[in-house]
């Protein structure tokens, strides 16, 4: 007899704005899914708290953390540490995250058994804007967001994920939740499935 089920941890990856965000809230309040926090140097928007939506970091402080991995994005520091991973998992075996694309592939490169990976994306880029606006970002952040390479490069699936990640359409929020579900009740069954002849 093993575990009763199997930990996961979903990726959500993505460019900003496409509503990464939004899906982590959907999979904690309708499925129980924790987001496991990460840690940025980033200073917080005005609706955001320390230790919910981020450990906001000084530069200092930031280092002196271990990472599974880090990186920069659009000027500042984001990392995911292996501590609040097991810490997560030890409280529920389905978590989430929510990364960047280069965070995504080295997940996939450590554990990529354990990982369902969401790709988040919109059929024009152009409403984009409109919702970081519509969010409350500072127009100097959104411009500086908009204009980084990261946020270009995130804009399609990397080579290394197109063969992994299941692709979340989020034009309207009705269409994004159906594919969400229907990822999720394919998710469950496999890991019913995986848990079988434990
Ligand atoms: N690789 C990696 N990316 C992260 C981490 N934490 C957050 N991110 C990503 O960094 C990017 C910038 O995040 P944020 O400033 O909150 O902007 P947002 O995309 O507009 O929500 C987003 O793609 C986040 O998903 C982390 O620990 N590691
Ligand atoms: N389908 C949608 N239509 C309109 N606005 C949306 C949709 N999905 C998310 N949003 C809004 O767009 C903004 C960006 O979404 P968010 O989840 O924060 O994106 P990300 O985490 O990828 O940066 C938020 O204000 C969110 O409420």
């Amino acid at each position: 007899m093993g575990k009763a089920v199997t930990n996961k941890l979903f990726v959500i990856t993505g460019a900003s704005g496409t509503g990464k965000t939004t899906i982590s809230h959907y999979l904690r309040d309708n499925y129980g899914i924790q987001r496991v926090l990460t840690h940025t140097t980033r200073p917080p928007r005005p609706n955001e708290a320390n230790e919910r939506d981020y450990y906001f970091e000084t530069e200092d402080g930031f280092q002196k953390n271990h990472y599974i991995e880090s990186v920069t994005y659009s000027g500042y520091h984001y990392g995911s540490s292996r501590e609040a991973l097991q810490k997560a998992w030890q409280q529920q075996p389905f978590v989430s995250l929510v990364l960047e694309t280069k965070g995504a592939e080295a997940y996939a490169d450590v554990m990529l058994k354990q990982l369902v990976v969401i790709y988040v994306t919109v059929s024009d880029p152009q409403v984009l804007l409109a919702r970081l606006e519509k969010r409350g970002d500072v127009p100097a952040e959104i411009e500086k967001r908009l204009s980084s390479a990261e946020f270009k490069r995130d804009l399609e699936v990397p080579p290394a994920l197109v063969n992994i990640a299941h692709v979340i359409v989020n034009d309207t929020w009705e269409q994004a939740r159906a594919q969400v579900d229907q990822l999720l009740k394919l998710a469950v069954k496999s890991d019913l499935k995986l848990n079988a002849n434990k």
